[in-house]
């Protein structure tokens, strides 16, 4: 192997001079098209500064302003690709790829070798020296076993003999290991990647992206992809490297503002906001569903998921009912077939006033309501209603724009206001003086019914609130009161949410957003099923991958995969529903996912990837004190070792409580649901802030019998454990919870401290 490795080490120097030349042609038109951009720009700027108070001149500099300006997008966009190519040339120059396979093509007489990277590079003679991980070919790197393989190809489906696969890792231009494996992906890289300490920012995995992932990730077929992968498995990693799949597909119909990812707070966030970059795409859109759900019911305080966990340990029991009343199907249907058939009589319609004069009452609206065709659709019949009435607003304004007061405030007009009014018209545009008079008096009335005109548009003749609160009354009365004392407060409940948007939705023909092609939902076990139905009726034209553990369900039992896909697909109405399993947990050491497998019920279909460590600790201690100082010890221990350490907690007040008491000892650092970054030091928050994170080390306060008492709180444990990569430490004052009591002692080390007397 040693000559093997004199030979690709040759071959990595000769890409990279390739590369470096590459680099300095790359960066020479970068210069250019730069100083093209700032000459244009200057230019451009020059003219926009022309004394555009001289009528005559103004027509002539727009167009000349508009044909610059036209010039600056576009030079930017060419500089904005050319900084783009760098910055992957940059990239390959450390690390041209980490992939290799030999193949032998049926119609060729020889092999050939083929290297795969993070981007494709080739020659001047159009040779391809690396192969993007995404072309279609690269699938057999993931794919295949050695031997006759197959890929897909945009020409359908190609067959290949597998000679050889070799894995790289390369870093600064030099080969640091190099393996041949018959393996999809062999473990040896996977284990040095693995073995490496976390940071602030997740990286991407196409070095080691494994077998099934890899099935994930090259998914072009289904309308709806269900992926249940337990904790650490690579399941937002697949997202993201599906996302970069994707856009790669179907570069010339796809980009990525088309896609929306729904992520679980703000944190993860942040912590995935590299992967894309640095495989040269753009991010996704990203988006919480609290942040989705406030922009959609302006005005009010929408609970957030956090707050909605938090209230559980309030809630009686016949809350909870309710609450899980309007997370069903059933409830949407109710909520369709109420809105289906619902008569003028029964919209909650509202006046339309202007400076406390009612412009459109509510009968008015009514009556054009009712005397719409029978067989319309609610939805059409609304969207009528509205072109109606902005009809007849128009008439008002133009009536308006003749009267009196108006034409005495044009007389009155200062020469600053005349050509605010004239916009982008100038004084040639009218052929007499009356059609300029004509013309300024209404934009003039427009202006002042210009509120009018957007309460139209918004729908705001329809109060959906009360609407909504009717139907509770009919279907749930028992609701009906604790939804409007909210709404008085301006606040509404998380599970009313997406019932009312779907009402409002419904009756109004609107809220949906058919641009959007691909719907990426992470941490879905967190959905009810009437988001996932609303959020489905919002992007209509989109393909979703749903991706989750429902044994991280922090409130809800566990739910099997099959299933989930049956009841999901029936109740969206998937054509193509695909489920994808993923077992092997690759976060974790195997002690600690060997640790949290045995506090499930199911756990052994886990397969802990083989990188050792510590059995985690289990620290029984007697008193507050005790627990506090222990606490400090490894919380201390932890932050002299790793990078990142946490302390996760079950609830925000324990977290807060948490660090009160320790802040004065340690670097610790509150986090709450605003924080978007993890600071230095030691992070001390509650499990749902953590959710989709991972940490070096992590420490669970108090695993005591009293605290995890029921088996609906595994859910909580087991999540907190899988956010630990290397070191897991659970204090416990008093007995330990029946869920560690269980599992077999030699899967941990059990630390007992006596009761000072
Ligand atoms: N094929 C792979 N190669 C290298 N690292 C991987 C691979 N798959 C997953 N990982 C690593 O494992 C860790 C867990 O991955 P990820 O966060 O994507 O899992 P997840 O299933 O979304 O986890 P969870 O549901 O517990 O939040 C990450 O550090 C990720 O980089």
């Amino acid at each position: 192997m040693a000559s093997q490795r004199q030979l690709e080490q040759q071959r990595v120097d000769q890409v990279i001079v390739e590369i470096k030349q590459q680099l300095k042609q790359a960066k020479k038109e970068y210069e250019k098209a730069h100083a093209e951009t700032s000459s244009v720009e200057k230019n451009y700027l020059q003219n926009a500064k022309v004394n555009t108070t001289e009528v005559d001149d103004r027509m002539e500099t727009n167009a000349e302003i508009q044909q610059q300006k036209q010039l600056v997008a576009k030079n930017i966009q060419t500089e904005q690709i050319l900084k783009e190519q760098l910055e992957t040339l940059k990239d390959l120059k450390k690390s041209p790829y980490f992939g290799r396979i030999d193949i032998q093509d049926p119609d060729e007489t020889s092999p050939e070798s083929l290297y795969i990277g993070t981007a494709s590079l080739s020659d001047e003679h159009q040779n391809f020296l690396v192969y993007d991980w995404r072309a279609p070919i690269s699938s057999v790197y993931y794919n295949g076993t050695l031997g006759q393989v197959e890929y897909e190809t945009p020409a359908g489906r190609q067959e290949t003999e597998l000679l050889k696969k070799r894995q790289f890792k390369i870093t600064d231009g030099q080969i640091q290991n190099m393996f041949d494996t018959s393996e999809t992906v062999g473990d040896e890289l996977l284990q040095s990647v693995l073995d490496e300490h976390s940071d602030e920012y997740m990286k991407n995995i196409v070095a080691t992206i494994q077998k099934d992932q890899n099935d994930i990730i090259r998914d072009t077929n289904s309308d709806l992809l269900l992926v249940q992968g337990v904790a650490g498995s690579g399941k937002t990693s697949a997202i993201l490297q599906r996302i970069a799949f994707l856009l790669y597909h179907s570069r010339a119909s796809l980009n990525a503002d088309q896609i929306v990812l729904f992520s679980p707070n703000l944190l993860f966030s942040r912590y995935i906001s590299d992967v894309l970059p640095s495989l040269g795409e753009k991010n996704m859109r990203q988006v919480t569903l609290h942040e989705f759900f406030s922009r959609r019911l302006q005005g009010l305080k929408v609970e957030s998921l956090f707050n909605h966990y938090e209230k559980q340990w309030q809630l009686t029991e016949a809350e909870k009912e309710l609450n899980e009343e309007k997370k069903t199907a059933e409830f949407m249907a109710a909520i369709k077939d109420y809105a289906d058939h619902l008569t003028a009589s029964d919209l909650c319609f509202t006046d339309i006033s202007l400076h406390g004069k009612i412009l459109f009452s509510q009968a008015e609206i009514r009556q054009l309501y009712a005397d719409q065709p029978v067989q319309m659709t609610p939805g059409h019949k609304f969207a009528a209603v509205k072109n109606q009435l902005i009809k007849k607003l128009n008439k008002l304004v133009k009536r308006k724009a003749r009267s009196t007061q108006i034409q005495d405030q044009l007389e009155d007009m200062s020469s600053e206001q005349y050509l605010t009014l004239l916009g982008d018209k100038t004084k040639e545009s009218f052929h007499s003086y009356d059609e300029e008079r004509d013309y300024l008096g209404h934009q003039l009335a427009s202006q002042q019914y210009e509120v009018i005109y957007d309460a139209l548009y918004n729908d705001f003749f329809f109060d959906s609130y009360e609407q909504y609160g009717k139907f509770l009354q009919n279907k749930l009365p028992e609701s009906a009161a604790g939804y409007s004392l909210a709404l008085e407060y301006h606040q509404i409940a998380l599970a009313d949410c997406a019932p009312l948007l779907y009402l409002r939705d419904l009756v109004t023909a609107g809220g949906k957003n058919h641009r959007i092609a691909h719907l990426f939902i992470d941490e879905m076990q967190d959905y009810t099923l009437a988001q996932l139905i609303y959020l489905k009726h919002v992007f209509g034209a989109a393909q979703l991958t749903l991706l989750g553990d429902s044994e991280q369900a922090l409130y809800a039992s566990a739910q099997r995969p099959q299933a989930l896909l049956e009841n999901i697909a029936q109740t969206l109405d998937a054509r193509k529903a695909n489920l994808k399993l993923l077992n092997r947990s690759y976060r974790s050491t195997k002690q600690i996912t060997d640790f949290m497998k045995a506090m499930l019920p199911e756990g052994e279909n886990i397969q802990a990837f083989n990188r050792p460590g510590n059995r985690p600790l289990v620290c029984q201690v007697s008193t507050d004190q005790a627990a506090l100082k222990a606490l400090t010890k490894h919380l201390n221990a932890s932050a002299a070792k790793y990078s990142t350490v946490a302390l996760i907690t079950k609830t925000m007040a324990e977290s807060r409580q948490l660090y009160d008491q320790l802040r004065r000892d340690l670097p610790v650092n509150l986090l709450t649901e605003q924080d978007r970054s993890l600071p230095q030091g030691i992070a001390i928050l509650p499990i749902y802030l953590a959710k989709g994170l991972e940490f070096d080390s992590v420490i669970v306060n108090n695993v005591s019998q009293a605290e995890y008492s029921s088996s609906e709180e595994r859910g909580i444990l087991y999540t907190i454990c899988s956010r630990a990569m290397h070191e897991l430490t659970l204090i416990s004052q008093g007995g330990v919870t029946p869920l560690i009591k269980q599992i077999d002692p030699e899967l941990y080390t059990l630390e007992q401290t006596l009761p000072v007397k």
